[in-house]
């Protein structure tokens, strides 16, 4: 086995810390971003002797550093459970990538974000990778497990170990094809998206280059008799031709992939018009074609997994769930989106005496509801002022339940265990429709205003749901 690619292989069996440095230019050399890399692990190593996950590594005081790098974090680990989720850089082999975030205008002159269009409906968008436009999504992002780690492990030793030299692809069948399944709203296509940012990052000494492309596959359906499979087709043969550069990683992304890849034996019966099952046929044929890549990986989506074609589904190497939020990840996607407002000042932790003497100053309303927040907040209890800079992570919250009933973590504890069942996306929408609609205007609304409203908010969702079930069974009934 050559040298090399033995010591990639021995790498993803290793328990590996990954870090990932956002640096203001990469190299122009191969070597020299290796000597760069090599350098900052060093560094890294140095100056930490343990570190936790999703830890920010301050670079402040190290001129030299300063100058090459934007950005230190710890992203990840791959190795056995370590449940006090602290890592000795010693214990450890440091997978350390260098990057550096793509913008829409890049000073190489190319645009990182095209439209790939045909007679104006745009087919597909172009992104360089790793982006600027995707850098908040991973983290964005709460799941109970953790599932986006794993999916993006079993994808890059899935990319690795098809890039041993000398194996066969013709041997295995793996088209390097993800679906990931669920409701509406659960973050199927963030997540696709956020995985291929993460990709291109951590798969960045194989591939010094990365691209997305994200279908529409709404515009691959043509109006026009037997169209479907022919624009299907060109698309794909694009992706083919920009899969030639081995040294590129392609991240192709399908949303509703159904649309496309409908089950032929359904619209068959349906005596449907034979579009749509040439659609899949030439789907079909054309991700044949781009199995024998290995730089191209193709992640898609579906509300409707009993839709899509037997024959895709039997493509497709990891098939995975992705399940609304539990009361715990909600209660985590709560506490982001009220951090979020705190760090923006849309919402502070002062003590609201000072919004309520204003207010009288001014003489500004009578409106009851306003009145009564303002009672409720200036009163020392059971609402008294959070001294907490922001609300608590859900384990510190377990811990507060015990002394604290009602404090900010409670409540949102309790809201989040009201709302199992919502989507991701209604749930970040919450918090902020809850701030519009609940509070006014114009002068500083607290952290308990901001909980108060979001409960309204939420007593609406659920009157909603409640009304919309209502109907349902009226109708199954
Ligand atoms: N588990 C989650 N954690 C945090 N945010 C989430 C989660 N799930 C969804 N969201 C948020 O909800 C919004 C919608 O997510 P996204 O479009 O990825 O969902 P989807 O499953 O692809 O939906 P659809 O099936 O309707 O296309 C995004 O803003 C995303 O950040």
């Amino acid at each position: 086995m050559p040298p090399q690619a033995m010591s990639e292989n021995t790498m993803l069996l290793k328990p590996t810390l990954h870090v990932e440095v956002a640096v203001k230019r990469q190299p122009s050399s191969l070597l020299e971003v290796k000597t760069l890399r090599a350098d900052l692990k060093q560094w890294f190593v140095d100056r930490h002797v343990t570190v936790k996950i999703g830890q920010d590594i301050i670079v402040d005081g190290d001129e030299q550093c300063l100058a090459i790098v934007d950005h230190v974090g710890v992203a990840d680990y791959t190795g056995p459970l370590n449940l006090l989720g602290y890592y000795g850089t010693e214990s450890v082999q440091i997978d350390l990538q260098t990057y550096v975030l793509r913008s829409e205008t890049d000073t190489d002159g190319r645009r990182s974000i095209a439209q790939e269009t045909d007679g104006g409906v745009p087919q597909a968008r172009v992104l360089a990778l790793p982006s600027v436009a995707l850098k908040d999504e991973w983290d964005s992002l709460v799941f109970d497990d953790l599932l986006p780690s794993r999916l993006l492990r079993y994808m890059t030793r899935m990319v690795g170990m098809m890039r041993q030299p000398g194996l066969s692809l013709a041997a295995f069948n793996w088209n390097r094809l993800c679906l990931l399944h669920g409701p509406p709203g659960s973050g199927k296509s963030t997540l696709c998206r956020a995985l291929a940012q993460k990709l291109s990052i951590r798969l960045g000494d194989a591939f010094p280059r990365a691209t997305l492309i994200e279908i529409n596959t709404n515009a691959m359906l043509s109006k026009y008799f037997g169209e479907s499979g022919k624009l299907i087709g060109a698309t794909f043969e694009r992706i083919y031709a920009a899969a030639q550069d081995q040294g590129t990683l392609i991240c192709v992304v399908m949303d509703e992939v159904e649309t496309i890849a409908g089950s032929r034996e359904r619209s068959t019966e349906g005596g449907e018009c034979g579009d749509g099952l040439r659609a899949t046929n030439q789907l079909l044929t054309a991700l044949d074609r781009l199995r024998h890549l290995s730089n191209v990986i193709v992640l898609c989506t579906s509300n409707l997994i009993g839709a899509i074609d037997q024959a895709f589904l039997d493509r497709v190497d990891i098939k995975q769930l992705i399940p609304s939020p539990s009361p715990a990840a909600i209660y985590n996607i709560f506490r982001s989106c009220l951090n979020e407002l705190l760090r923006s000042s849309l919402v502070s932790t002062t003590t609201v005496q000072v919004t309520a003497r204003k207010t009288v100053t001014r003489g500004v309303s009578k409106d009851p509801r306003r009145t009564k927040i303002q009672a409720v907040s200036s009163s020392p209890e059971p609402w008294a002022v959070i001294s907490a800079p922001e609300v608590p992570t859900f384990s510190e919250v377990q811990i507060e339940l015990m002394d604290k009933p009602q404090s900010a973590g409670y409540r949102v504890w309790a809201l989040a265990q009201r709302c199992e069942g919502f989507s991701g996306r209604t749930l970040r929408r919450l918090p902020i429709l809850g701030l519009a609609m609940y509070t006014w205007g114009g002068e500083s609304v607290t952290l308990d205003n901001a909980i108060s409203a979001l409960e309204a908010a939420v007593n609406q969702e659920l009157t909603v749901a409640k009304a919309k079930g209502a109907d349902t069974d009226m109708h199954d009934g």
